[in-house]
């Protein structure tokens, strides 16, 4: 009998919060479902499927996709040369659009640990499953809140010399880019994680604060869009950024939400500054969409590296989004946007197979 198909189910991330850079994410309601079929042993390569955001420009070949390569590293660092003989098949149905700031490579990541984990059959915690997914995506606010859910901070601990030095072993190294027709030896000796490599705590979150998800048609990946951050700040810049996320971790959680407190904490000089070239119109929605301009707006800022905007409020989310779509129009930039709740962390389990 063969063993019981799995589902994993991920959640989107908004990271960054405005202040919070690299440390607070927050997990969204739309999903990468992952459905993991197994039948009798056989030499044949697994076939993956794709649906929705990406389908038509994911690779398909599980040498080359970002969730299974992350599988076969999982697997690699824990004995197993290759994916299960039983394996047959992974359809992704994916809710999360690629490159637009709502953490679809986090997700990926993350699926791609828990499947990794499960076609292991490896028992992995859920601290150690987060010490892979930073071994690939080396910010931990998006891939923390994927796995956790809620409102979520987090920081990497420092090393010792010796795990310091594998934790910054070059990611075409820890993910090499498999040829299709790799032999049994390729990358089997991948570098293993440190222990303990991340840390987290998440934050209380009112009921009542909603996201909206203001998502302009078109890309922009998160390596183009930290290049263009400085390598040091100045320390007014560092204080003003500090302050307002030590409010804003509490703020939100508070009921009822306070706008005026949540709009200014959700304030930014770190990266939206430096990033508005990227995105035409980001200055003007952040600062002309407000409390006294929309009521039941919270605050308003860049999703993750962007371009989606993440409004929090309590209510009035059309007009909130068709204000932020008025400004990005004038730019002619066209806008979707989606209303999410704040959603628990990802989950894996077995359905009776079919
Ligand atoms: N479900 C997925 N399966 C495979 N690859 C994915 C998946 N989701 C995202 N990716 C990869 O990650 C890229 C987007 O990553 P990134 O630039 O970090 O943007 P985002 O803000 O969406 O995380 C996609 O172009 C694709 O290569
Ligand atoms: N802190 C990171 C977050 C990137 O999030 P993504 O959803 O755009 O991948 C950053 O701001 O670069």
């Amino acid at each position: 009998m063969s063993r019981s198909t799995v589902i994993i189910k991920v959640p989107a991330t908004s990271a960054n919060i405005g202040p919070g850079f690299d440390v607070v994410g927050l997990s969204l309601s739309l999903y990468l479902t992952i459905t993991v079929r197994f039948g009798p042993p056989s030499a044949d390569l697994v076939k993956i499927t794709y649906s929705g955001e990406g389908a038509d420009e994911v690779p398909l070949d599980p040498y080359q996709n970002l969730m299974t390569r992350i599988a076969l590293y999982v697997l690699r660092c824990n004995n197993h040369r290759s994916f299960p003989p039983d394996l047959v098949s992974i359809h992704a149905d994916n809710q999360i659009p690629f490159g637009r700031g709502l953490g679809s490579s986090g997700a990926a990541v993350i699926a791609g640990v828990l499947l990794g984990n499960t076609l292991g059959q490896l028992s992995l915690s859920r601290e150690r499953m987060l010490d892979y997914a930073l071994m690939v995506e080396r910010h931990p606010d998006n891939v923390t809140a994927a796995l956790v859910g809620g409102f979520v901070g987090s920081y990497l601990r420092e090393l010792d010399p010796v795990a310091s030095e594998a934790a910054q072993v070059p990611l075409s190294e820890v993910l090499p880019e498999y040829p299709s027709d790799a032999g049994e030896e390729w990358g089997l000796s991948p570098p293993v994680p440190p222990f303990g490599i991340g840390h987290f705590v998440r934050f209380g979150w009112s009921a009542a604060v909603k996201a909206v998800a203001i998502i302009p048609r078109f890309e922009l990946s998160t390596a183009k869009a930290r290049q263009v951050l400085p390598m040091e700040y100045s320390r007014k810049d560092l204080v003003f950024n500090m302050q307002r996320l030590a409010v804003l971790t509490t703020a939100l959680g508070q009921s009822p939400p306070d706008p005026e407190l949540i709009y200014e904490a959700m304030k930014d000089r770190v990266h939206q500054p430096y990033r508005k070239g990227l995105i035409p119109g980001l200055p003007e929605v952040t600062s002309s969409i407000t409390p006294g301009s929309h009521p039941g707006l919270l605050g308003i800022c860049l999703s993750g590296a962007g371009p989606t905007i993440l409004a929090l409020a309590t209510h009035n989310f059309e007009a909130i989004a068709e204000g932020a779509r008025a400004i990005f129009a004038k730019e002619n930039i066209q806008v979707d946007w989606k209303l999410l709740e704040v959603v628990g962390g990802s989950e894996c389990y077995s359905v009776e197979a079919n």
